[in-house]
C-alpha cells in the first residue's frame, strides 16, 4: 500500500504558469526599439528576474524563450542538452553565407555538422597539447606589448602614462590569436600598425554592432527592404573574409611549396593533418579571427580596471606573480597554472561583465525548471549578467574579491562565461591564455592605477562593452 505519510511530491507546474515578462510580443519588441533598449538588454534581464523571480518567459517579436539564472537551473538545463547541443541561430550571419556561397564554421553548424568539425578542432584549438603548442607563440606577443608600452612612457618625462587602451587592446588581441592561428605576426604594436588590419578590427566592431538590432527581425525583410543597416552588415561581413581570406592564402601558398617542419600555428596544422577539408578551415578560421578580437579584448579592459580601483587586490597578484617567477625557469604552462590568484581575476571579471550575456540551450527532453514543466525544444537561456550579479547566488555580488574562487564555497555551476559541456567556447583555453600572459607581464612591469573608481556602465552590441572605455595609469615598475 501506498504510505499515506510520504508528502504528495510536487507536481510542477504547467508551462502556462511560468511568470511572462509581457503580455504582446510585438508591442515589446517595439518598446525596446523605441527606448534603443537592445543596448541594455542585459539589464532589462536583470530587472526581469528582480521583478518575476528566478525564472520567466519572454516573448520579443518572434522570439520566445525560457530565462532561468540559478546554477542548480542551469545544470538541469545543460542535462537535457543531448549531443547536439544547439543555440539560437544568427539568421543574418547565416543569410550572408549564403549570399556569398561559404561554408558556415561551427558556431552556425548544428547536428551531426558541428559535431565532426568540432571534434576535429578541438585537438589543434581546445585541448592541452593544443595549447602548449601556441603558448609561446601568444607569451612573445605579451612580452612585445609591455616593450610598446615602455617605449611610450619613455617618450615622456612625467615616467607614466595615462591612456585609453581601448584601440591598444584590440591590436593585441588580433596579433596575439593571428599568430596562434596563422604563424605569423601581423606588426600591430609596432608603431605604424598597418591599415588594413585596422580596418579589419573596425569591420568586426561594425559587423558586431549592426548583428544586435538584425537579431529580433526577419533578415529577408531587411534584405528586401536593402536597408542601410543591412548593407552596413554585409559590407562588414566581406571585408572580415576578405582579410581572412589573404591570411589564409599565404600560409596555403607557403604550405604547397613544402610543409613547414616545426610548429607554425593552428591553421598549418590543421592543413597538414587534411582530416578538414580546406573549405571548412576557412570558415572555421575565419570565425576564430574575427571571434578572438573583441571578446577577449573586452575582460582585459574590465581586469585593469578593477585591478586599478582595487589595489589591494592587484599587489597580492603581483606577489603570486613573483612567487610563480621565484621558482625557476619552468614550462610556461607550469607557471600559469601556478597562479591561482591571477586565474580568478579573471573569472571574476567574467563573473561582472561576462563577453556573452547568456548561454542559450534547446533541451531535448522535458525539463523541470524551478517546478515548471518546460517541454522539450523551448529556448532556453541562463542570464549570466544577471546571475553574476545576484545576491541569492554570490555573496555581496558588487564586491570584485576573486578569493571567492579559491574558498571552499560550492562554486558548481557558477562560472559558465565560457558556456558548458561539449558545445562549450573553442576559444577558451586561447582566450583564457592570451589574457592570462599579457596581465602576468603588465603587471610585473608597471602599476595600473585610474582616476574614476565609479562603477563603469556597460551596453551589450552583440557582446558586453563598456558604454565609455576607462582611462588607465600605467607607472613603471623600479
Ligand atoms: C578564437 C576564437 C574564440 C575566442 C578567442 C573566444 N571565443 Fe567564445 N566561442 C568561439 C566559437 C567558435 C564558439 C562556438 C562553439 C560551438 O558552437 O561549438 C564560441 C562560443 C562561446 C560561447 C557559447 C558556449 C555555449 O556553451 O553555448 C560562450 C559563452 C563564449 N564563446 C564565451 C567566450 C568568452 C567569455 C570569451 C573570451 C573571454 C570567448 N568566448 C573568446 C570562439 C571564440
Ligand atoms: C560574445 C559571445 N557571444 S555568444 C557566442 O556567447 O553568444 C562570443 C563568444 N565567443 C566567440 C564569439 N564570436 C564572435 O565574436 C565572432 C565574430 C565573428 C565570427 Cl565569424 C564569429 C564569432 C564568434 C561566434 C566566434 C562571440
Amino acid at each position: 500500500a501506498s504510505s499515506s505519510t510520504a508528502p504528495a511530491a510536487a507536481r510542477p507546474l504547467p508551462y502556462e504558469a511560468i511568470p511572462r515578462s509581457g503580455r504582446s510580443a510585438w508591442l515589446s519588441l517595439y518598446r525596446l526599439w523605441r527606448s534603443n533598449s537592445f543596448q541594455r538588454f542585459h539589464l532589462v534581464m536583470q530587472r526581469n528576474f528582480q521583478r518575476l523571480g528566478p525564472i520567466y518567459r519572454e516573448t520579443v517579436g518572434t522570439y520566445n524563450c525560457v530565462n532561468v539564472l540559478l546554477p542548480r537551473d542551469a545544470a538541469q538545463l545543460f542535462q537535457s542538452e543531448g549531443i547536439f547541443p544547439r543555440r539560437m541561430g544568427i539568421e543574418s550571419w547565416i543569410a550572408h553565407r549564403q549570399l556569398r556561397n561559404h561554408k558556415c564554421g561551427i558556431f552556425l553548424l548544428n547536428g551531426e555538422e558541428w559535431r565532426s568539425d568540432r571534434l576535429i578542432l578541438n585537438k589543434e584549438v581546445i585541448s592541452p597539447a593544443g595549447t602548449r603548442k601556441f603558448l609561446p607563440f601568444l607569451n612573445a606577443v605579451a612580452q612585445d606589448f609591455v616593450t610598446l608600452m615602455h617605449r611610450r612612457i619613455s617618450k615622456n618625462t612625467r615616467r607614466s602614462l595615462t591612456v585609453d587602451l581601448y584601440g591598444d587592446l584590440f591590436r593585441f588581441t588580433l596579433e596575439a590569436s593571428s599568430y596562434a592561428l596563422y604563424g605569423e605576426r601581423l606588426g600591430l604594436l609596432e608603431e605604424s600598425p598597418n591599415a588594413e588590419s585596422q580596418r579589419f578590427i573596425s569591420a568586426v566592431e561594425t559587423m558586431l554592432r549592426t548583428t544586435l538590432p538584425l537579431l529580433f527581425m526577419p533578415p529577408g525583410l531587411m534584405r528586401w527592404l536593402n536597408t542601410k543597416l543591412w548593407r552596413d552588415h554585409i559590407e562588414a561581413w566581406d571585408t572580415i573574409f576578405k582579410h581572412a581570406d589573404k591570411c589564409i592564402q599565404n600560409i596555403y601558398q607557403e604550405f604547397c611549396l613544402g610543409q613547414p617542419r616545426k610548429y607554425s600555428g593552428i591553421m598549418a596544422e590543421l592543413l597538414m593533418q587534411a582530416e578538414l577539408p580546406l573549405d571548412s578551415i576557412k570558415a572555421n578560421i575565419t570565425e576564430f579571427t574575427a571571434g578572438g578580437v573583441d571578446t577577449t579584448a573586452m575582460p582585459l579592459l574590465f581586469t585593469l580596471f578593477e585591478l586599478a580601483r582595487n589595489p589591494s587586490v592587484q599587489t597580492a597578484i603581483r606577489r603570486e606573480i613573483a612567487e610563480a617567477e621565484s621558482q625557476g625557469p619552468r614550462e610556461l604552462a607550469k607557471v600559469l597554472n601556478s597562479m591561482p590568484l591571477l586565474k580568478s581575476a579573471l573569472k571574476e571579471t567574467l563573473r561582472l561583465y561576462p563577453v556573452g550575456i547568456t548561454v542559450q540551450r534547446y533541451p531535448t527532453k522535458d525539463v523541470v525548471l524551478q517546478n515548471y514543466c518546460v517541454p522539450a525544444g523551448t529556448l532556453c537561456q541562463v542570464g549570466l549578467y544577471a546571475m553574476g550579479r545576484s545576491p541569492e547566488v554570490f555573496s555581496n555580488p558588487e564586491r570584485y574579491d576573486p578569493l571567492r574562487w579559491l574558498s571552499k564555497e560550492d562554486n558548481s555551476f557558477k562560472a559558465l562565461a565560457f558556456g558548458f559541456g561539449a558545445r562549450q567556447c573553442i576559444g577558451r583555453r586561447l582566450a583564457e591564455t592570451e589574457m592570462m600572459l599579457f596581465l602576468m607581464h603588465v603587471l610585473r612591469n608597471f602599476r595600473i592605477d585610474t582616476v574614476s573608481k565609479a562603477d563603469i556602465p556597460t551596453v551589450f552590441g552583440f557582446i558586453l562593452m563598456p558604454e565609455k572605455p576607462p582611462l588607465l595609469t600605467f607607472r613603471p615598475l623600479d
